[in-house]
């Protein structure tokens, strides 16, 4: 089968995204993880255009790369310049990159609407920026920018720029779709037509606005291009470009084609790490390395995926490197919950009629704004709760916080709580630099009498979420994730109000007492 070439283009493309910010240190880790994944080429920057990208190319060097080649993007030289004298061409020439990437004008419109030049003159501009490149740089590749549009209205003249290319030496052509306007039942004739007038290997471009650019680049290839151009996530200007995380798995897993080989299982991982630099949550809704492309909630899915996940799965979550996730909620069937017990690894075998209690316990909490999801220590805890397991290490009598913002020194709260720990009483005070974190020193204070080990445990991130918007009468949910700072341990426990103290103080609470319940209940033959 004809191998077909990626064209990464999520540091130069991808970074066009309004909202996206690359430093020079992310672009080359991102770039250094594409490689690890083998991705063919990545197009990094337009190195005249700014010193970071410049830089980029120049910092590259000092990193060995298995198997990607580094593009460096450029434009034509610009309409008055002599080629010569052109500081963009230039540029691309003292970075020395792998690969050129150029585009230049293939729509009439644009020729004469944007430049103001004849026809004729960007036929020879694109023909010298080319022959330019090539005399210094082995593989030059042209874009055709809005080939699409042009070729749909002055169709002789679009291929005659393609042809100049060639003439010129271009190693690849590229059709672009600039405006994403193209649809996907015109491009096999297209490209048919491009493929009886010129002999170089095609590669396209496609862009999201008509939500068409996965199909249009599964097209081009069934039409005979070679090359795809996307980013990670389909990040990019606008609607953002061909998202490479649907097309490799699209034409290895479905199509046959060798795209990655067995690296296509890294592709969930490097799609959260770019999200991860790019400062965007990770779209939960991705097809392939979404948190959702295999997630399950109705019981009726939950209960066939257990039987046979192709029920309800249209291939292995693992051939992407993502993962099955079941979700616990008030549309679950007793199929979640007994998921849910053998994915915590929870050494609880239920009866029946254990499980029918366990899930009216669920349906009542989430009813009243509970999510296990993000809180798997807190489902552990109302499981063992209503199976009548010791859990509660800490009774709880009262507690109560001041809060004093003195605006010429500091603010300051001081929490006090009163519990009963093993029979003993405590009654312990303690200042914090806000509300939650003084009564987790207070709790911790008397906890600390009869368990010193609890020393090490913290925690390390607090969300809420408001559930209603009732203005101050909300209902939130606040998620609290802590970790044992000796061994690494993590676990994330909930609380609901519509007091937002009282939501994280129950969230604190169970976060002391499942590490109790871990160390002394849970293995209890
Ligand atoms: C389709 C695409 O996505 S192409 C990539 C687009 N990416 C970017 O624009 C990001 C990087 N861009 C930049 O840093 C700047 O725009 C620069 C450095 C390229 C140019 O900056 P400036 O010289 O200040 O020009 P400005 O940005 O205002 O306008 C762009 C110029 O490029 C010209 N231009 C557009 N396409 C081309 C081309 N294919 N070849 C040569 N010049 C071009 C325009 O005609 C315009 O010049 P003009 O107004 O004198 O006609
Ligand atoms: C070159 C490019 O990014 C485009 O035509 O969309």
């Amino acid at each position: 089968m004809k191998k077909i070439e990626i064209f990464d283009t999520t540091l130069r493309d991808g970074s066009q995204m309004i909202g996206v910010n690359f430093s020079l240190e992310d672009k080359i880790k991102i770039a250094k993880k594409m490689d690890d994944v083998g991705i063919d080429f990545l197009e990094c920057g337009w190195p005249s255009s700014n010193p970071k990208d410049y830089q980029f190319f120049k910092e590259i060097k000092n990193h060995k790369l298995k198997h990607s080649k580094i593009v460096a993007f450029g434009s034509t030289a610009y309409y008055k310049n002599k080629i010569e004298d052109d500081k963009n061409l230039n540029t691309i020439i003292e970075i020395e990159p792998d690969v050129a990437n150029i585009f230049g004008k293939s729509w009439d419109l644009h020729v004469t609407d944007i430049f103001g030049i004849t026809l004729e003159k960007n036929l020879e501009i694109v023909y010298e920026s080319v022959k330019y490149l090539k005399e210094k740089i082995k593989e030059v590749f042209f874009t055709a920018e809005h080939f699409f549009d042009g070729y749909k209205k002055n169709k002789g003249y679009a291929l005659s720029v393609l042809k100049e290319a060639e003439k010129a030496g271009a190693t690849r052509i590229i059709l672009a779709d600039t405006n994403g306007g193209q649809h996907y039942l015109e491009i096999r004739d297209i490209i048919k037509d491009v493929k009886e007038n010129i002999s170089t290997e095609i590669g396209v471009h496609f862009h999201n606005d008509s939500g068409m650019a996965t199909i249009n680049s599964i097209e081009s290839i069934l039409a005979g291009a070679m090359q795809i151009h996307g980013t990670i996530n389909g990040y990019g200007e606008r609607c953002g470009n061909a998202n490479l995380c649907e097309i490799i798995p699209i034409l290895q897993l479905k199509m046959n084609y060798d795209i990655l080989g067995d690296n296509i299982t890294k592709l969930t991982q490097l799609s959260k790490y770019v999200s991860e630099l790019s400062n965007f949550a990770h779209e939960i809704r991705m097809p392939f390395v979404g948190t959702n492309a295999f997630a399950h909630k109705g019981g009726v899915h939950v209960s066939a995926i257990m039987k046979n996940s192709q029920s309800y799965e249209h291939m292995s979550p693992e051939n992407v490197g993502n993962k099955r996730v079941v979700s616990i909620s008030d549309l679950s069937g007793k199929s979640n919950i007994k998921y849910k017990l053998k994915e915590f690894d929870l050494d609880i075998i239920l009866d029946d009629n254990e499980i029918t209690k366990v899930i009216k316990a669920v349906k009542s909490k989430v009813n009243k704004g509970y999510e296990y999801e993000g809180a798997e220590a807190s489902f552990e805890l109302l499981v063992q709760r209503e199976l009548n397991k010791k859990v509660d290490f800490i009774n709880v009598k009262s507690f109560r916080i001041i809060s004093e913002e003195n605006y010429e020194l500091r603010e300051v709260s001081e929490g006090t709580v009163k519990l009963e720990i093993e029979g003993n009483e405590y009654y312990t005070v303690a200042e914090g630099n806000g509300p939650v974190d003084a009564l987790t020193k207070a709790l911790k204070k008397a906890l600390l009498h009869e368990y010193p080990e609890l020393e090490k445990v913290t925690l390390s991130d607090y969300k809420v979420r408001i559930l209603n918007s009732e203005a101050t009468q909300s209902l939130v949910r606040v998620l609290v994730e802590s970790k044992n700072s000796e061994t690494g341990e993590e676990w994330s426990t909930v609380g609901v109000s519509t007091n937002i103290i009282k939501a994280s103080w129950e969230a604190l609470v169970d976060m002391f007492n499942y590490y109790l319940y871990n160390k002394y209940e849970k293995h209890k033959k």
